[in-house]
């Protein structure tokens, strides 16, 4: 797995140094405005999260950005946030999460996308997303770069269940109706988007069995093997 890792490093470019009095205009090459660091204005180093519902992507994020320092986007969270807004968005957003179907993929993109220019930081967390096949291709086409890799939490579904059930947050999805949904769709469409990051080498499956601690100590090592 660490061998994978260090040949994963050779696809990952350097930095754009560029002219401080360019800053206020200059792009990346992306699509999107990155913000500048003393002169430099380092390309995005993007780690999609995927796994099923209450695999422990939160958690592990939440580990990952302490020790490694990353800018963690969960896209579920994100929709959450726009869902209590003012936004438009907001009865869709709350139909959707109810019955564990996939929101739009512009209305997500969206969202990280304006999470992603306003970031000082260029490490990216994004947990949660993609979710689907098309998904991934909408990312890909409006932010217009793709994951340096992809971490997958695989966790037997009656430890999902039981962590939803006693997650005890007030969400509006975590019953076992909207489970058992949720269960369905990351099957039928989130494990294709697993599949085709595995073909590509891109992808770390993670036992998410275990304590936090002992699952974190999965992860440490595939962060540690890429020099960021
Ligand atoms: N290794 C673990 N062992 C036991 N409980 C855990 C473990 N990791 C996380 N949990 C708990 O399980 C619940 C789900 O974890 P978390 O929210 O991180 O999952 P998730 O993959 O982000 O889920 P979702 O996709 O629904 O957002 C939380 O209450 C969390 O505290
Ligand atoms: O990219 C995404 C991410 C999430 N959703 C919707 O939100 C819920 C909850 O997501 P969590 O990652 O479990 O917090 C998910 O079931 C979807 O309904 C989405 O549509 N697109
Ligand atoms: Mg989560």
């Amino acid at each position: 797995m660490w061998r994978r890792a260090t040949l994963f490093l050779r696809v990952l470019e350097p930095p754009i140094h560029i002219n401080a009095s360019l800053s206020q205009t200059f792009t990346t090459g992306f699509p999107f405005h990155f913000q500048e660091k003393d002169g430099i204005c380092p390309k995005p180093l993007i780690t999609f999260v995927l796994g099923g519902p209450g695999s422990g992507k939160g958690t592990q994020c939440g580990k990952i950005v302490e020790t490694f320092g990353f800018k963690h986007l969960s896209a579920g969270d994100l929709l959450r946030r726009e869902m209590v807004s003012d936004s438009e968005y907001g009865s869709m957003i709350m139909n959707t999460i109810g019955e564990g179907r996939i929101v739009p993929s512009e209305v997500t993109v969206k969202l990280i996308l304006r999470e992603m220019e306003s970031s000082d930081n260029h490490k990216f967390l994004i947990d949660g997303f993609p979710r689907s096949q098309e998904n991934r291709i909408a990312f890909e086409q409006i932010i217009g770069a793709e994951p340096h890799m992809v971490l997958f939490f695989d966790c037997p579904e009656e430890e999902m269940v039981k962590r939803v059930l006693s997650r005890n947050q007030g969400r509006i999805d975590d019953n076992i109706n909207t489970i058992k949904n949720r269960l369905q769709v990351f099957e039928s469409l989130n494990l294709p988007v697993i599949d085709y990051y595995a073909k590509k080498g891109k992808l770390y499956r993670i036992n998410a069995v275990g304590t936090v601690d002992e699952i974190f100590e999965h992860v440490r090592p595939v962060f540690e093997a890429c020099e960021f």
